[in-house]
């Protein structure tokens, strides 16, 4: 496939995609929508790869969805089009993404941040939910992704308000998981990923299958999911790998399998 609003490459076991659409502050439109899933669903099916992460420019990592491209669609077309569904493909990805957040990271930018499975911020990244500023609200996740995240007082503060909140800030509140140097924000992200993908890919897999059940159970069912899934792990070799290589006091070789 041909990309032409992302960059798209590999990195080791690691794939990039950059957002790139510098003038428009890297807003989501429909088309980089449909690359972004497409591009992370080919790494995802790539056995080379073990870990992906998602960026943008020093500026924006996405000023949000596309306001031009929604300005004059109806009622009737949204809801049939049902606009936005295709960012759901995103979070169908079993292996880790990382954003790497520098600059703006507003509305549909925060969202996108959010769906990936952790935020590493640049000291200047500013996050916010400003659809209400526009007259509409969130529509990619924001106003269920971020009470999660910061919790409801913070959530409304963002969504009622439309202010941003900064680096600081967001890791304070959770959102982050960690703040860093603009200038290093992506070698500290691909560290991140470098180490990631060097693991047991299925246990990768069943780490974030599991954390992410978190949100979506009960605390008991929850407990009960994350005990059955860590018995299975006792058939993949990497398991005995993993466990050996530990007590002979060398690295592990995993095989993912
Ligand atoms: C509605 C739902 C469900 C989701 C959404 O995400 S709505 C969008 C939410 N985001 C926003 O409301 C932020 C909009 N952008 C801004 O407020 C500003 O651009 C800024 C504060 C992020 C940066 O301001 P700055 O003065 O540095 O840059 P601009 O001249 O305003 O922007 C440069 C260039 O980019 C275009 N742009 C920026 N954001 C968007 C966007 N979300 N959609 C479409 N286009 C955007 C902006 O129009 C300008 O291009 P032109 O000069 O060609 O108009």
């Amino acid at each position: 496939m041909t990309y032409e609003s992302i960059l798209v490459e590999t990195r080791g076991k690691v794939g990039l995609i950059t957002l790139n659409r510098p003038k428009a502050l890297n807003a989501l439109n429909s088309q980089v929508m449909a690359e972004v899933v497409a591009a992370a669903q080919a790494f995802d099916a790539d056995a080379n790869i073990g870990c992906m992460v998602i960026t943008g420019s020093e500026k924006a990592f996405a000023a949000g969805a596309d306001i031009k491209e929604m300005q004059a669609k109806a009622y009737a077309e949204m809801y049939l089009e049902d606009f936005f569904v295709g960012w759901e493909g995103l979070t169908r990805i079993r292996k880790p993404i990382i954003a790497a957040v520098a600059g703006y990271a507003l509305g549909g930018g925060c969202e996108l941040a959010m769906m990936c499975d952790f935020i590493i911020a640049a000291e200047n990244a500013k996050f916010g939910q400003p659809e209400i500023t526009l007259g509409v609200m969130p529509g990619m996740g924001g106003s269920q992704r971020l009470t999660r995240f910061v919790g409801k007082s913070k959530a409304m503060d963002m969504c009622l308000t439309g202010r941003m909140m900064d680096a600081a800030e967001a890791e304070r509140s959770g959102l982050v998981s960690r703040v860093v140097p603009l200038e290093q924000l992506l070698d500290e992200t691909m560290k991140a990923a470098d180490k990631i993908a060097a693991l047991s890919l299925p246990a990768v897999i069943m780490n974030k299958e599991s954390v992410n059940r978190a949100y979506e159970t009960t605390l008991a069912e929850g407990l009960r999911f994350e005990r059955r899934v860590f018995h299975s792990m006792f058939a993949f070799e990497d398991q005995k790998e993993g466990m050996a290589a530990f007590v002979e006091k060398r690295p592990a070789n995993f095989r993912n399998r």
